[in-house]
């Protein structure tokens, strides 16, 4: 007998219960030292506890060559292992058994190579009545495995389905049993159940598959049927070459008439792992038979009570070679007759051999390993793992599956020893790991994420899974093809040295509104108009104040304020007339979110960071209007609903776009429709038809920029190009403007924001009941029942808001500070020798309405500190509202993850928290070169402290 001496459980197998088998992988070399540490530390057989019936009948085996002999050599590797009971009358290697003894039809035979990882075998029952006709021809008894053929997707997981006969044939007892594809062979014990062909690719490209019973044909034909099962590795499996994706591995075949199956040719159970063979070379074939073994060896091993002779061959043995590898017709995975039971086998255990190590070449960097004390040392490392860290390795790359299995081998070790583990470590921990699946799952499935892959931030890991699929979502889809101007056509921020002029500038930026000039506006929005330039300006309260007019007045204040009504020759009544149409198309959806107040706000906003930071000189009347324009008409008509929710639901939207920025291009062509419409709206009917060109083609490029999907790849872009200065191209500054005037709420005052974030989860749930609606998968951040929106708010900022600022106050420094300061002043000599030598006055009319409309201006940098002064005093205002902005949340956050566990509207509870207050300089900044005029009107910080949430401070002085 051979049983099972030691009991020391290993913990490989995880906290599922196992029981009963036990047997010992000892490696051969290590099999001789009493003291060997493998030695005391033997691994048991162990058996995976499925189900009552199943448990009684299914056992596991681990077995290795060496435990057929403590000097079986190595070359036999590659040996056949032939699994019987003993007792059968007949016991050849085909598998067959005598007919006459039902009984003793317990008979398992089954073939593996050494090396070749793992083998099922199974157990059969005596045959069920020939007369309980199609007993068996239910499909899902013997084809679970069709449905991994056929969702054959590389390192994907999946559950497929055990069907058990009963013997009574007609009735199935079926249960799902979840797959999860692993990396490591082993790890395949939870396939233990399965009697059916199949296979399945290991994450790391890795193909496994395996026979069940025999084929239809065959089944009727003969009632002969002993079976087997084999756990063929393809080749690839433990060679360097991965399966290419979603190839599908050919399954082995079936001899008509014979009990047995072997691996057919193309089922190469070889000899891969073994140390000494090159790739493709079968063991069997190719290495020389140890003469001092001919004969086959045997163990009998104890399952369940059971014994089983298990018989190995050498290698080349006239047994071997008569039963070798034979391909014939095609199975197609009938099962034969009565129940089976199966069993697996590591034949080898991947290591026991010898003495030298079988080596599994993980990919990326991982060393080749020894299956077993790989994983051994994956549990010490695991130990090691810190659960509370929280920088963590990008889930998406190879660490962060490192990571992550480490951590849950932690965690579950933990919970085996009954260890504490903190809510949020585990929580935490388990988002990390759910990340790192999804992002496989994501790439595996060939999602579109590859596009802007590079363009993502690299260390998402504490985020959590469902901002991350937001992220990913949002900002992540396919690229399109921007309107990108090449050569010469290019606008370079180079050439606005030429509108360098200190006068100007500071002027300029120090202008103030005009609307106490102006008698069309009513007395209380005019006086609100003048905080116009702050960056604590009200529009909520604007909107309010002049019955829901916040867009016309502000437009028509920025016209007004940059002269540009006089400039392009635009009517008020026009204007007015094109704002009507503007807002209704805002307010078509009724969105909380999208609708005319946010367009105003992007303008006004737009217009500070024009303003502030001295960059109002360096564009070109024509361009400051397109950006205003742009600004104003981004969101016309908007849905509520996001680009991926017009795709998925296939709108008629996303049909005429084609999946790209649907919204964006549906926005832009709303403007332009609008324009177009007649009724006199028409505020662009005096451009010169190249002004018209020059602005229709900025403003859609900068709406097709505030779509998200190309946030990653503009702020990555920009950031590049301030390196080298003379790439900037003046209309991705341009377009990076509006995307950052967009998004600027969470830089703004925190009731301002708070309301803001409240009106888009507004928007973003309503979306997510109709996606419930239609039964479709709720997109990330809409479902109400559990986003989390103080924690996405809080990576909204720290992924989205932050790099965008940075980059945008970096592109005003360097463009206004000394760092670009030489480059402008060799430029602009250059430029003015261009436009010396440019003869006639069409090329001067093109350079002034690329480069600004001053060819002659000195490039004279004498107010240069004063403008960024006032550059560094709104920068400070910016970030001072966004870090107080991140730590409500971050206060919110602690209630909402308590109100998880409790179930309650976390949202709700959250707002019930009282802000900080904010800090003074938001409102009253210390005054910089004296331009810190204005703020008169704005309350000082101490009436800020006892505001609630839902009523925002009141700027200005209504
Ligand atoms: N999770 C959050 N997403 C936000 C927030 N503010 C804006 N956004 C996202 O950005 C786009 C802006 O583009 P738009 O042209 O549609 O206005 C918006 O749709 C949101 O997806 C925020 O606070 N949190
Ligand atoms: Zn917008």
């Amino acid at each position: 007998m051979y049983t099972a001496t030691e009991t020391q459980e290993h913990s490989n197998f995880g906290s599922l219960e196992y029981k009963s088998v036990h047997s010992y992988l000892l490696n051969q070399s290590e099999n001789r030292k009493s003291n060997s540490p493998l030695r005391q530390k033997a691994l048991p057989l162990e058996k995976r506890e499925l189900n009552g019936a199943l448990q009684r009948k299914v056992s596991e085996s681990l077995l290795c060559v060496s435990d057929f002999k403590p000097d079986i050599p190595r070359t036999w590797s590659g040996s056949r292992i032939l699994l019987s009971k003993p007792g059968c009358r007949k016991n050849n290697l085909n598998g067959q058994t005598s007919p006459g003894r039902r009984d003793q039809r317990v008979f398992l035979t089954s073939e593996a190579r050494a090396g070749s990882g793992l083998i099922l075998f199974e157990k059969r029952q005596p045959a069920p009545n020939r007369n309980s006709k199609n007993r068996y021809h239910n499909e899902n008894n013997y084809r679970p495995a069709k449905e991994l053929r056929d969702n054959f997707v590389k390192g994907s997981d999946f559950s497929y389905r055990f069907r058990e006969p009963t013997s009574h044939g007609k009735t199935f007892q079926g249960f799902t049993h979840p797959l999860q594809v692993n990396n490591q062979c082993r790890e395949t014990e939870q396939i233990q159940s399965n009697t059916c062909d199949g296979h399945f690719v290991t994450s790391d490209c890795k193909t496994i598959s395996w026979r069940g019973n025999g084929s239809p044909k065959r089944r009727l034909l003969s009632k002969r049927v002993a079976g087997n099962c084999v756990m063929n590795n393809d080749r690839r499996q433990f060679g360097t070459t991965p399966a290419p994706s979603k190839e599908k591995v050919p399954m082995a075949r079936t001899v008509p008439g014979h009990g047995c199956r072997s691996p057919a040719n193309d089922i190469k159970a070889t000899t891969v792992g073994h140390p000494e063979l090159k790739p493709g070379q079968q063991g069997n074939q190719s290495n020389a038979v140890d003469p001092s073994v001919v004969k086959r060896v045997s163990k009998v091993i104890e399952v369940d009570g059971v014994n089983y002779k298990v018989t190995m061959e050498p290698p080349g043995s006239s047994h071997y070679r008569r039963n070798g590898p034979c391909s014939t017709s095609s199975s197609k995975g009938v099962p034969n007759t009565g129940p089976i039971f199966s069993h697996q086998i590591l034949v080898n255990g991947g290591q026991n051999v010898n003495p030298v190590e079988t080596k599994v070449d993980l990919p990326n960097g991982y060393p080749p390993h020894n299956l077993r004390s790989w994983q051994e040392a994956r549990m010490r490392k695991a130990e090691e793992a810190d659960l509370s860290d929280t920088v963590l390795p990008d889930p998406a790359s190879l660490p962060g599956l490192d990571s992550a299995s480490l951590r849950l081998r932690k965690l579950l070790n933990n919970l085996k020893r009954g260890s504490e583990i903190p809510t949020d470590a585990l929580r935490h921990n388990l988002e990390y790991a759910i990340s790192v699946m999804e992002m496989n799952i994501l790439k595996n499935t060939g999602s579109d994420v590859t596009a802007s892959d590079d363009e993502m931030p690299t260390n998402l890991s504490p985020v959590p899974p469902e901002i991350k699929s937001w992220l990913v979502q949002t900002f992540s889809n396919s690229k399109i093809g921007t309107h990108s101007k090449k050569g010469k056509d290019r606008r370079s921020l180079r050439s606005v040295v030429h509108v360098v002029r200190a006068s100007l500038f500071v002027d300029r930026m120090i202008r103030k509104s005009p609307s106490d000039r102006n008698n069309d506006i009513p007395p209380q929005v005019q006086m609100h108009l003048k905080n116009l330039d702050k960056w604590t300006f009200d529009i909520f309260e604007l909107e309010e104040i002049s019955n829901g007019n916040s867009l016309k007045y502000v437009f028509y204040q920025l016209l007004v304020k940059f002269e540009l009504m006089k400039k392009f020759k635009i009517s008020v009544s026009t204007l007015l007339a094109y704002c009507d149409k503007l807002q209704r198309g805002y307010n078509k959806h009724n969105n909380r979110y999208h609708n005319p107040i946010h367009a105003a706000d992007v303008a006004q906003t737009l217009n500070i960071l024009l303003m502030k930071s001295g960059f109002v000189n360096w564009f070109s009347d024509l361009e400051i209007f397109s950006m205003i324009m742009a600004a104003i008409i981004h969101d016309v008509e908007h849905t509520g609903t996001t680009n991926n929710f017009h795709i998925n639901t296939r709108s008629p939207l996303a049909q005429l776009y084609n999946d790209k920025s649907v919204l964006e291009n549906h926005h832009i062509s709303t403007a332009f429709r609008m324009l177009n419409e007649g009724e006199g709206c028409d505020i662009l009917r005096n451009f010169s038809s190249e002004d018209y060109q020059e602005c229709r083609a900025l403003m859609v490029e900068m709406v097709l920029a505030t779509d998200m999907n190309q946030h990653f790849g503009q702020i990555k872009r920009m950031n590049q190009a301030l390196k080298k200065p003379e790439n900037l191209e003046k209309s991705k500054a341009m377009c990076l403007m509006i995307h950052t005037a967009d998004i600027n709420h969470p830089t703004k005052p925190w009731p301002l924001h708070y309301k803001w974030t409240e009106r888009l989860v507004v928007e973003f749930f309503e979306q997510g009941d109709k996606e419930r609606e239609l039964q479709l998968q709720l997109s990330p951040l809409c479902d109400r029942n559990s986003t989390m929106v103080a924690q996405s708010q809080i990576s909204f900022i720290d992924y989205v808001i932050k790099p965008t600022f940075n980059v945008l106050f970096d592109l005003f420094t360097k463009v206004n500070g000394r760092e670009m300061r030489d480059v402008i002043v060799s430029m602009n000599q250059q430029n003015k020798e261009e436009t010396q030598n440019s003869s006639g006055s069409t090329a001067n009319d093109v350079l002034k309405r690329r480069f600004c409309d001053v060819t002659s201006v000195s490039s004279t940098f004498e107010n240069a500190e004063q403008v960024m002064g006032i550059l560094n005093e709104n920068k400070d205002t910016c970030f001072l509202c966004m870090d107080h902005n991140l730590k409500q949340w971050t206060k919110k956050n602690e209630i909402e993850i308590a109100n998880m566990f409790l179930g309650d509207d976390a949202f709700t509870e959250a707002a019930a928290i009282v802000p900080d207050p904010l800090p003074a300089a938001i409102y009253d900044p210390p005054p910089q070169n004296g331009t810190n005029k204005g703020n008169e009107n704005l309350p000082k910080s101490n009436t800020t402290t006892k505001r609630t949430l839902d009523s925002p401070k009141k700027s200005g002085p209504s």
